[in-house]
């Protein structure tokens, strides 16, 4: 039995950092297909010409950010005369702040503070980069957090006619989504639909084999020998194709080797790996619900409290009145925060048969958590 035999400054994880949400790692397998297609989309960029426009689109956690990433660090490795911005837009949600990154990276400082607006800081931009001579790439990753209040729309509308109000000023965008049953295109204008033309590259969900073998590579590279045995790589992979999203799994593994530490003990149990499970799950959610504004945020709290008392569902008009008496809003707010949530995963709708706009909406998350984690402050 091996209880309490840890020192206190002993630990199980040869590199913590390799858990780590933003780590890209050493060995990124199975996606060759989609970098050499991002990498030909870009290609014209090396000669001087505009890339062509992409959308990444594939569930959460199948590698959309760490593929650009890739790319990117290689372009940045290789030459000046393209410079890729990668904007989050979990952080960045109006389209100053998505201006403000563009500008931070090409700058390396901040815009000045005072009355600077976004026409004002794409003149300078667009000065810079003409002097540079230099082709601009962008990618908006997550756009999904960018879909409410046209928002997208607006980017890629300023940042598409660039070249019309600054002749010369070449530039290319990709958009990350990870909504797979929403077309972008949708959501756009025929006007900027007819400018973008972007090449849609599908990232899959990964099998079981390829979770299995990532996450064994994550353990490898993070963990000192025998602290995750195979059977107990097993039940994490297993708890990672339940929750489809390799994010999880990598937060799972990590969770559960720090119980395991803080135990005293040299290896993961099984229990570690059951217990760890909640607190993997809330990691995450509370990750979105982080990003929501805070009358988002009430609104899906008292979704939360409502859906406790009544069950795990309501149809769409009587969560509605439902909600009025603590989060007075308009039916347009409301289906609009709704849309916003959906994409964001948070909850799942469904058009009952015969009941015309009416929906049925599903948390994805437990009622409770949900609850708990929007009213934690
Ligand atoms: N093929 C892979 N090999 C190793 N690690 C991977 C691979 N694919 C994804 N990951 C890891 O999984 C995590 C999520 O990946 P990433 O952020 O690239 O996914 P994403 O598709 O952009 O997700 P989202 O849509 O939620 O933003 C990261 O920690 C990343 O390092």
């Amino acid at each position: 039995m091996q209880q309490n035999i840890l020192m206190s400054d002993e630990t199980l994880f040869r590199d913590c950092s390799i858990f780590d949400g933003e780590h890209t790692p050493e060995q990124f397998r199975f996606r060759d297909t989609q970098l050499s297609r991002i990498a030909e989309n870009i290609r014209p960029a090396f000669h001087g010409a505009r890339p062509l426009n992409m959308i990444l689109r594939g569930p959460p956690g199948t590698g959309k950010t760490t593929s650009v990433k890739q790319v990117f660090g290689e372009i940045e490795g290789t030459t000046r005369k393209i410079i890729p911005v990668l904007v989050n837009c979990r952080r960045n949600q109006t389209e100053y702040r998505v201006f403000r990154r563009i500008y931070e990276a090409v700058f390396h400082q901040k815009p000045p503070v005072s009355g600077v607006c976004v026409q004002s800081l794409t003149e300078t931009l667009c000065g810079e980069l003409s002097a540079r001579g230099a082709v601009l790439l962008i990618c908006l990753d997550d756009a999904n957090f960018i879909f409410h209040d046209n928002l997208l729309e607006k980017v890629l509308g300023t940042l598409l006619r660039l070249y019309e109000e600054y002749p010369g000023i070449r530039t290319g965008i990709i958009v990350t989504v990870s909504n797979i049953d929403i077309p972008v295109a949708g959501l756009l204008s025929p006007s900027v639909v007819s400018v973008f033309q972007p090449n849609e590259i599908y990232f899959p969900p990964y099998g079981e084999g390829e979770v299995r073998a990532i996450l064994r590579d994550r353990v490898r590279a993070g963990l000192y020998p025998d602290v995750v045995s195979p059977e107990i790589l097993d039940s994490i992979v297993t708890e990672t194709m339940r929750c489809s999203d390799l994010r999880m799994g990598i937060a799972l593994a990590n969770r559960s080797v720090l119980r395991a530490e803080s135990a005293g003990r040299r290896s993961v149990s099984a229990a570690d790996v059951v217990a760890s499970v909640q607190e993997a799950e809330n990691q995450h959610l509370k990750s979105i619900v982080r990003t929501l504004r805070e009358d988002e945020r009430n609104m899906l709290g008292a979704i939360g409290t409502l859906y406790q008392q009544t069950g795990e569902e309501m149809i769409s008009g009587d969560l509605y009145r439902a909600l009025q008496p603590q989060v007075p809003m308009c039916y347009t707010l409301f289906f609009e925060r709704l849309e916003k949530f959906r994409n964001l995963g948070l909850i799942k709708t469904y058009r009952p048969p015969k009941r015309g706009n009416t929906r049925r909406i599903v948390l994805q998350y437990g009622s409770g958590r949900v609850r708990d984690v929007c009213s934690a402050r």
